[in-house]
């Protein structure tokens, strides 16, 4: 494909996903039936739409419409490339842009930081001076973090094997586990340190906050919120503990086996009906969160957010938290962790739960924020022990 078919085909995608359609879905089905289409342009063209969906007011309104077309005119435009070089008519690029179209509007601040508007006191709040500076990080791209698996190799082993299949990594931010790969991204899933369990995918600040959490041998841990069991296998690489993982959503546990086994590790699936009172050193529950400060990485979020969400989200945090709560031991901690830069998700749920649970008292609260490198992050460790 030419870079101008790719375009004309991305301001198609934007417009189903403006129409609702999930992102991922809209990409999925496109890549099936586009058999012309080689690997580079499907690279290419999920660029173009996840560079549109982080930047989804500021390219409306540098391209003058809330379109694909106008979209992919501003992206073109932040990008520095003149959207007339794409744009030209010819056969399968976009057609050429008409007199009046393609003006830009003015930009006020939200709309140029690409917040949602509804959301910018909140962030404001959140954040404070930083909120500039944090807004406008998750309008770009996420480095490819990768995390050492301390059970088979170090940092440095680690990017030596990564070097054989032709990826370049480095030391990265926030944690001792952490790499950045600063060459070849792509090639790291089909990598034999990938393969062989040497790395696993993790962002830094994913990593950071299981550096934080009090594990030490022996001890019975539950992931209350597995998901794809990330975390579960982070703190399985820094402790001999028997690690319990549980999800609402079962299915969203299958790889997890495959994952652990590759790692050299072991997780036991538990359901609800397995849990018990009282059962766990540490439960850690990594709750359904708006992931605001993962937005970089997973940019749809920031569309399909509205305050309804946002309210059944807090909803269901403060309830799983309080049934995590009964899961731990009376001289265990529970950790609470969400990758929302959000208060209302964050300090707002730790504090209604330590109101309502007199027995629990705070022994850490920390945020992150993409300005440390990694995605926003937070966690909290509570405790019903005296002195921790
Ligand atoms: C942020 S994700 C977890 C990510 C995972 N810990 C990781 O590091 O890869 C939140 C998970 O919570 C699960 N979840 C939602 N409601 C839940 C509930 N009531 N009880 C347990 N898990 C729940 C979701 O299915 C989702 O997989």
């Amino acid at each position: 494909m030419t870079p101008a078919a790719r375009v004309a085909t991305a301001i198609e995608l934007i417009d189903r996903i403006d129409a609702g359609a999930p992102a991922e879905k809209v990409l999925t089905n496109w890549a099936r039936s586009a058999r012309h289409a080689g690997s580079k342009d499907r690279a290419a063209i999920r660029d173009h739409v996840f560079d549109v969906l982080r930047r989804w007011w500021s390219t409306a309104a540098e391209g003058g419409a809330a379109t694909g077309r106008g979209r992919m005119i501003g992206l073109m435009r932040q990008q520095g490339i003149a959207p007339e070089t794409m744009f030209t008519g010819q056969t399968y690029a976009p057609a050429i842009i008409e007199p009046g179209e393609g003006v830009a509007w003015p930009m006020d601040g939200p709309v140029a930081l690409d917040c949602p508007g509804w959301l910018e006191p909140s962030m404001r709040r959140a954040l404070g001076a930083d909120f500039a500076a944090i807004m406008d990080r998750l309008r770009h791209r996420a480095p490819l973090h990768l995390r050492v698996n301390l059970r088979k190799t170090d940092r440095a082993g680690a990017i030596a094997s990564l070097a054989t299949d032709g990826i370049r990594a480095v030391d990265g931010p926030l944690s001792p586990t952490c790499l950045e790969v600063v060459d070849n991204a792509r090639a790291v899933q089909r990598s034999r340190a990938y393969l062989d369990g040497l790395v696993e995918m993790q962002d830094a600040a994913s990593q950071r906050i299981c550096d934080l959490l009090p594990v030490r041998d022996g001890q019975r841990v539950l992931d209350y919120c597995a998901g794809g069991g990330g975390k579960a296998l982070s703190i399985l690489g820094r402790a001999d503990i028997a690690m319990d993982a549980h999800d609402i959503d079962a299915s969203r546990m299958a790889g997890l086996p495959a994952r652990a086994d590759r790692a050299g590790v072991t997780v036991r699936i538990v359901d609800r009906s397995a849990l018990r009172s009282g059962d766990y050193d540490l439960v850690l529950v990594d709750a359904p969160c708006s992931g605001s400060g993962a937005w970089r990485r997973n940019p749809e979020g920031k569309l399909r957010l509205d305050a309804a969400r946002l309210t059944e989200l807090q909803r269901l945090q403060s309830k799983i938290l309080r049934q995590a709560s009964a899961l731990v031991a009376r001289d265990g901690v529970l950790a609470y962790a969400t990758c929302s830069l959000l208060a209302e998700e964050n300090d707002a749920i730790v504090d209604g739960f330590l109101a309502d649970s007199p027995s629990w008292h705070p022994v850490l609260r920390r945020r992150l924020t993409p300005l440390e490198g990694g995605d926003g992050f937070y966690v909290a460790l509570m405790s019903q022990r005296q002195a921790f």
